[in-house]
């Protein structure tokens, strides 16, 4: 139910439109901050592309954000792929190139066509050309919001002076433990394999989205007005640091999730209208909460949530050694796997009968989750994750230690980071074998349980530290709000 506060009408003519990458990591993250504007009162325009928004309106629930941010509107423009291409899985990867191919005109139609007008683009530093050349012609300040964490923004940012330094690339054969000593703030800390993935020569990923764009797009962050990261200080501080020194204004808001649920509650406390938590999920699949009644009946910290989110597939034989490896560490249980998830042309995956009896003894498989609500739940003691962005912060926020197996990207970086860093879990990074997967569970289930629970513990208090008020990103996020307002003072 909307608060009075909520309902009253934008107290300004500040109109943000924010733009994200069209994938479920990126939407998340973005929604969210612009809830925490909308309810801030300023005018809000959320452009999608078509089929993030038809996904949002069946499996989310945008329909109903009228009546609790009614200064938050949804605009769509099409994403130039014909109709039938699966945008799913690393499909996503096509949208990068045909949104930066077409989208410019629509993009610049929005716009100019909104009343009141729009003060200021926060785009998704990913598409960071195209928001700059953009924003340029229209003559409106931009903002970026990069969806990744600090360390890998850092990480891309240096590349360059890798390179100049030798340090990169990283060939075939090359020996992966080899330390990268070039970027300031990880100095003994980075291995090659730690690196994002597209540093790698062999890497999959790299015809489908080269480094050199990767970084360039970082690099066009340099451009913006400011950035927007979704983490914490008290979480990256040292790389944050760093990054200050090339980038000015750096506003660090995360995470956001919480940060969401703090602002929402202060203000139905302050109206007394209502209290009822806001539980949105921002989903594109369709979330099956049939798991939320079998982690009822699971003793306390006993389960193992897998989840490798939206993007991430993985042949039929990587499939079956994690669910060897699951199932021979005796542990309970819930693995989110997506129907898209395998790779290659079998088809159904013959799953052999010892596994069948493991996961019908301890085990429970679903398409999509309510994956915050999971991992907030008291059943859950451990999360095998793939390292992307938004599941490391959800798995902070609640104390969850963390068993990472990095599939691409920012995701090398953000694992040895969990592992090495904050000491909130184990690193399995490159490494494909049942054996070890079931070492590593048990070691955080059971051997070391009681240290991975202190420093998680430690870790979810400092989040939540952070965006309450007098903690840095809550600061910050008044900061954002008044910077974003005098823009649009400059602007006028
Ligand atoms: O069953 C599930 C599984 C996931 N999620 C949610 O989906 C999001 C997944 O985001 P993330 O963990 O960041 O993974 P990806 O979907 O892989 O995100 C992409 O975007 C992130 C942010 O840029 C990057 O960090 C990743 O590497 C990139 O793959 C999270 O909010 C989850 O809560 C669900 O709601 N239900
Ligand atoms: C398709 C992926 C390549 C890297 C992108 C990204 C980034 O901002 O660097 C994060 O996660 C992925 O969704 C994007």
């Amino acid at each position: 139910m909307a608060t009075k506060e909520q309902k009253s009408v934008a107290t300004s003519n500040t109109h943000v439109l924010i733009f994200p990458f069209p994938a479920q990591g990126h939407v998340n993250s973005m929604l969210k901050l612009a809830k925490l504007l909308a309810l801030h009162h300023l005018h809000v325009t959320f452009l999608n592309v078509e089929f993030i928004h038809h996904s949002l309106q069946r499996f989310g629930d945008i329909d109903t954000f009228s009546e609790t941010f009614p200064t938050l509107q949804f605009k769509t423009i099409p994403d130039g792929l014909p109709e039938n291409h699966p945008r799913s899985g690393q499909n996503v990867v096509d949208l990068f190139t045909s949104v930066n191919l077409n989208s410019k005109p629509f993009l610049k139609d929005i716009l100019v066509s909104q009343n009141p007008r729009i003060t200021c683009i926060i785009g998704d530093g990913f598409h960071g050309s195209l928001i700059n050349d953009v924003a340029d012609e229209v003559r409106i300040p931009v903002i970026h919001f990069r969806t990744i964490s600090a360390c890998s923004f850092w990480s891309y940012f240096c590349v360059p002076h890798l390179f100049q330094s030798n340090q990169l690339p990283i060939r075939g054969d090359e020996d992966m433990d080899r330390i990268i000593t070039g970027i300031p703030g990880m100095e003994t800390l980075i291995r090659c394999r730690d690196l994002p993935s597209f540093c790698r020569e062999n890497d999959h990923f790299k015809p489908l989205i080269p480094l050199k764009s990767v970084v360039s797009q970082t690099h066009e962050s340099l451009r913006a007005s400011a950035l927007i990261l979704n983490t914490f200080e008290d979480l990256e501080g040292p790389v944050l640091s760093q990054i200050s020194l090339q980038f000015p204004q750096v506003f660090t808001i995360g995470p956001l999730h919480a940060h969401l649920n703090t602002r929402i509650q202060e203000s139905n406390n302050r109206t007394t209208m209502s209290q009822t938590p806001h539980s949105s999920t921002n989903s594109l699949l369709e979330v099956d909460r049939s798991c939320i009644a079998w982690l009822d009946s699971q003793p306390l910290k006993s389960v193992v949530y897998v989840s490798f989110g939206s993007i991430a597939t993985i042949t039929r034989e990587k499939l079956l050694e994690i669910w060897y490896g699951l199932v021979n560490s005796k542990n309970r249980f819930l693995w989110v796997m997506r129907s898209d998830i395998v790779t290659g042309k079998e088809g159904q995956v013959q799953i052999p009968d010892e596994l069948v009896e493991g996961t019908n003894e301890r085990g429970f498989i679903v398409g999509w989750a309510p994956q915050v609500e999971v991992l907030g739940h008291k059943a859950i003691g451990g999360f095998l994750t793939h390292s992307g962005w938004n599941s490391t912060l959800e798995s902070i926020v609640a104390g969850v230690p963390m068993i990472c197996w990095p599939y691409f990207a920012d995701q090398q970086i953000n694992s040895r980071f969990v592992s090495e860093v904050w000491k909130l879990g184990l690193d399995m990074k490159d490494v494909y074998d049942r054996n070890v997967l079931e070492k590593m569970v048990n070691d955080v289930m059971i051997h070391n349980k009681d240290e991975f629970q202190i420093s998680a513990q430690r870790m979810a208090m400092l989040a939540h530290k952070s965006v309450s008020p007098g903690g840095s990103s809550n600061s910050n996020l008044d900061r954002l709000i008044q910077f974003i307002k005098s823009i649009t003072l400059g602007n006028c």
